[in-house]
Order: C-alpha cells, then structure tokens, then sequence
C-alpha cells in the first residue's frame, strides 16, 4: 500500500470523514497531485482509534448510486490515514503534530456539538475536553516553535463554521492569557474557511456486510457506503485551489468568496424535507429514505414540501432551485444505499431549528398563513419527542423540557413552543401556530400520520 507524508490534521475519525475528506485526498494521491495523508485524530475518548490501528489504519468505502445517468458501484481500499492518535492516551503523540512543518492543513467534523466553548476547558488539561480547546492547544504550540499556521477547513454542518471556531478559539486564547503576540500569529498565520459539505454517508452497511466481506475477500469492520456524489464549498482565498488542487482532480469542489447560497439551498433543500420526512414516516412505520420515495402519499408530501413551501422561500433563481430538487429527490431515491430515517432522527430539535423553522416563519410572514406541510412536519416532530410513538434521540436537557410539557397534555403546545431554548425564540407568538399544531397533533393521534397527509398532498392523478 502506498504511504504518503502527513499533511493534513484532521479531527473526527466518523464514517464521513472517512468517506469525504480522506476520500478525496485519496483521489487526488491516486493522480500525483497531493501526495499526502492524514493524522486522525480522535475528538472525543472513545473512538475507532484501535479499530484503525487493527487494520493498518485502512478500510473500504463502498459508493452506490447514479451519477450521470451511469451505475456506480465501487469498491476502493482507503490509504490516505496515516495514523488515528488518541490524545487521551498519547498527548505526547498529539501534541508533537505541531513540530511537523509538512502540516499545512487541518479539517474537522464533530458533529454539530462539537464546535463549541466548554467552560473549565484549561491549558494545561492533557488534553481540555472541547474540540476548539484542543485546537488552541495546539496552535498555541505551534506558535510557540514559531512555525508558520495552517489552513483550517472545518466541515461541521452549523452556520459560519469557520469562524465560529476561530471566535472559540480566540476566547480561549484570551482566557487562558495567551498574550497579544500569539493572537496576531492566530490571525495573520492562519486561514480559517467556512465551508458546507454534502455527500450521504449512511456509513456501515450492518444489512449486508457478511455478503460484501464474502465478495471483497477480507474482513473490514470499518467498511463505509456512500452515495457517488459530492459537493464541498469551501469559503477561502483562491490560492486555496492550488495548493488543494480537490476541483483540479476532478472532484466537485468550489472555493468560493461567498457560500451563503450554497448553504441555504443545501440546508433547506435537502436535509429540510429529511428533517420533515422523519417522524412523519416513522409513525407511518416506514424504515428507510429510499421507502419514503417509494410510497406514493409520502412521495408527494416531499415533492409538494419542496415545490410549494421551501423554493419559493429561497432568494435563488427558481429554475435553478427546482433542478437541485430534482437532483436531491434522485439522491432520496438510491436504491443502492439503505438510508435509515432514525440515523436522521438525532438531534431532531436543533435540526427543525435551522433546516425549517427559519422557512416556516418567512413563509407565514410573507402570506400571513402558516406552510401547511412543514407544520404538520412540526406537530408530528412535537409529538414523536413524547417517546411513546417513535425512539427519541436527543439530549438529556432537550428530552427532561419535552417530558415536562408533555406532562400536561392540554396545555403541550403552548407550553413547547413557549420554549425558547429550543427555538431561540417564543414561537407562541407566531399568529396561529399554537392553535395549528393543536389541530395537528389531535389529527395523527386520532387518525394516524399517513392519514393527515392524504388529506393535504393532492393525489397523482
Ligand atoms: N453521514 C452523513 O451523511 C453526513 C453528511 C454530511 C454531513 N454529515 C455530518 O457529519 C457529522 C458526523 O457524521 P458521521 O456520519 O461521521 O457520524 P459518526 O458517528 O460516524 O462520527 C461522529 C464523529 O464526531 C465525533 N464527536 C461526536 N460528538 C462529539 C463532540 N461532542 N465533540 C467532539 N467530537 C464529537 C466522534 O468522535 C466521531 O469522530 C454529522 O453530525 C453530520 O453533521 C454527515
Ligand atoms: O448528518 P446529520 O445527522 O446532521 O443529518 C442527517 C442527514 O440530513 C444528512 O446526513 C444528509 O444526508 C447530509 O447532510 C447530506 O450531505
């Protein structure tokens, strides 16, 4: 197997990493335009640091899917992870990444909790438990070697990622008193890019993987399915193309000077009706994305959410927002990749948050009505977080404010959507919503969810 010098750090050892970032740099070795690998590293204690390191720190990623009106079915062993260090157990290891002047690069992609300020986070903590703490660790040693910074490419599905990392980063710096010097080399050394990220990755093919070990010939406990397709827009300067020639290998990649766009199409377009599919479908007792796009009163009640409630909120040109519809209901509709809609499921709270509240709220500002589809998506989200219908994930804060609304059933919805540490705002005062999700949630506890969306979505014919 080829080896290739560390040059990329990069947080999060997760099936999408290791089907997007590390994949791709293995695209671009295969070509002789990167000739680099990456030191994993690994967020949180546990991790798949040992798993790696059981199997040399290779693994397959198996993508399934249509991709320009062609099969694809490829099967590919991954060698672009050097390396999975466990700063929990190896500090020294970790820490020395900062002497290795070939590191240019560091990405990451912790969930959307990971890019976040952990009060009580210390310097001298071997190692602090967040993410950004981490990071400033590291930096700060670096800085200290006086070499020169990296660019630093997170892949976390939260808005602005890269500077909400760098403002992390910076609060500690200046809690920790890391002095002026170190905060100039932070700023004028270092590139930190926002970027947006998009492949499904359902990760372990759990249904199938004796079958695929049998036809590969090995055993592979990191095996990981993907779709063929990808999109990654990295907000960054346009020297960041050169010296990560992804969009040169052929990869579909943007640098770009303004993501927003982007962003807001990938958010609501294609994770807003995954969002609104999941306890709909849940209740109905469908598993999977590929069965929702096979049943008719489901089909059409994504078909309709896109056309009539969520383009037409989107300042983009229409045209081309109907044709990343019809791509994304293509994606959906994959035969070839079994993705479960309670892998979806987590953290189903904040997800509604950014992927359609902010839709739901311009829609009934703009018509003085509320989005027929997405509310029922709402009440059906509501009445799922009471744990009896559909298996709830989500934190533990989240959960105990759902469990103390649900204890009055008379009173739930004006109760939740009161809630402002769920929705960053009283959504009680939204003119007609409370009484809305009231309607809603009698209706598929009476009739059942399939039922409430014969009644709205118009029928084929
Ligand atoms: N799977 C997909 O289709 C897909 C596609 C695009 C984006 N994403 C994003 O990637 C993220 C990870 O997805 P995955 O499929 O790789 O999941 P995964 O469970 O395989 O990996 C999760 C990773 O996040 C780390 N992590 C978890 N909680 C953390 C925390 N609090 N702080 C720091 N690190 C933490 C874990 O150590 C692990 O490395 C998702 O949150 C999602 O936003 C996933
Ligand atoms: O990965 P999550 O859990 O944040 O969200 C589930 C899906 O909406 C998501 O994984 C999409 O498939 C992905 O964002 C496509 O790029």
């Amino acid at each position: 197997m080829p080896q290739y010098p560390e040059r990329m750090i990069q947080f999060g050892e997760g099936n999408f990493m290791r089907a997007f970032v590390d994949w791709q740099l293995q695209q671009m070795n295969k070509q002789g335009l990167f000739n680099g690998s990456a030191a994993v590293i690994v967020p949180i204690g546990q991790g798949l640091g040992g798993l790696m390191a059981e199997q040399d720190n290779l693994y397959t990623v198996l993508l399934n899917g249509i991709m320009q009106e062609q099969p694809v079915n490829s099967r590919e062993i991954i060698t672009s992870v050097s390396r999975v260090i466990n700063p929990y157990s190896d500090y020294e290891a970790y820490l020395a990444l900062a002497e290795n002047d070939e590191l240019e690069f560091i990405t990451s992609n912790t969930t959307e909790a990971g890019i976040a300020y952990q009060p009580g986070d210390r310097l001298e903590d071997t190692p602090p438990s967040s993410f950004p703490a981490k990071l400033t660790v590291l930096l700060h040693r670096r800085f200290e070697l006086g070499k020169k910074g990296f660019v630093i490419i997170p892949c976390e599905l939260i808005d602005r990622n890269g500077e909400k990392l760098q403002e992390i980063v910076r609060q500690y710096a200046a809690e920790w008193k890391l002095g002026d010097a170190f905060l100039q080399w932070l700023d004028a050394e270092n590139t930190f890019c926002c970027s947006l990220v998009d492949r499904i990755v359902p990760g372990y093919p759990r249904d199938k993987a004796a079958e695929l070990e049998a036809g590969l010939g090995y055993l592979d406990k990191l095996m990981v399915t993907a779709e063929p397709f990808l999109f990654w827009v990295i907000e960054g300067p346009a020297w960041l193309s050169e010296r990560l020639p992804l969009a040169k290998a052929g990869l579909n990649v943007a640098v770009t000077d303004d993501m927003t766009l982007y962003r807001e199409r990938k958010v609501h377009l294609l994770n807003g009706p995954h969002t609104a599919m999941v306890p709909l479908a849940l209740m109905a007792g469908l598993e999977t994305v590929e069965d929702v796009m096979n049943d008719e009163t489901f089909y059409r009640f994504v078909r309709e959410l896109l056309d009539e409630e969520l383009i037409p909120m989107l300042d983009l040109p229409q045209e081309e927002l109907l044709s990343y519809a019809d791509a994304v209901l293509e994606r959906f509709r994959n035969p070839f990749i079994r993705h479960e809609l309670a892998s979806i499921s987590l953290n189903s709270i904040s997800k509604f948050r950014t992927r359609l509240l902010p839709v739901l709220l311009r829609y009934q500002q703009e018509r003085g009505q509320l989005p027929p589809l997405i509310t029922l998506a709402f009440a059906a989200l509501l009445l799922s977080y009471r744990g009896d219908l559909v298996k709830r994930q989500d934190s533990a804060e989240v959960l105990a404010v759902f469990d103390q609304a649900w204890s009055n059933p008379s009173t739930f919805a004006a109760s939740i959507l009161k809630e402002v540490s769920l929705w960053g705002q009283d959504l009680s005062q939204v003119p007609g919503l409370t009484e809305a999700i009231d309607a809603r949630l009698h209706q598929l506890q009476n009739s059942g969810s399939r039922a409430a969306l014969q009644q709205l979505v118009r029928s084929e014919a």
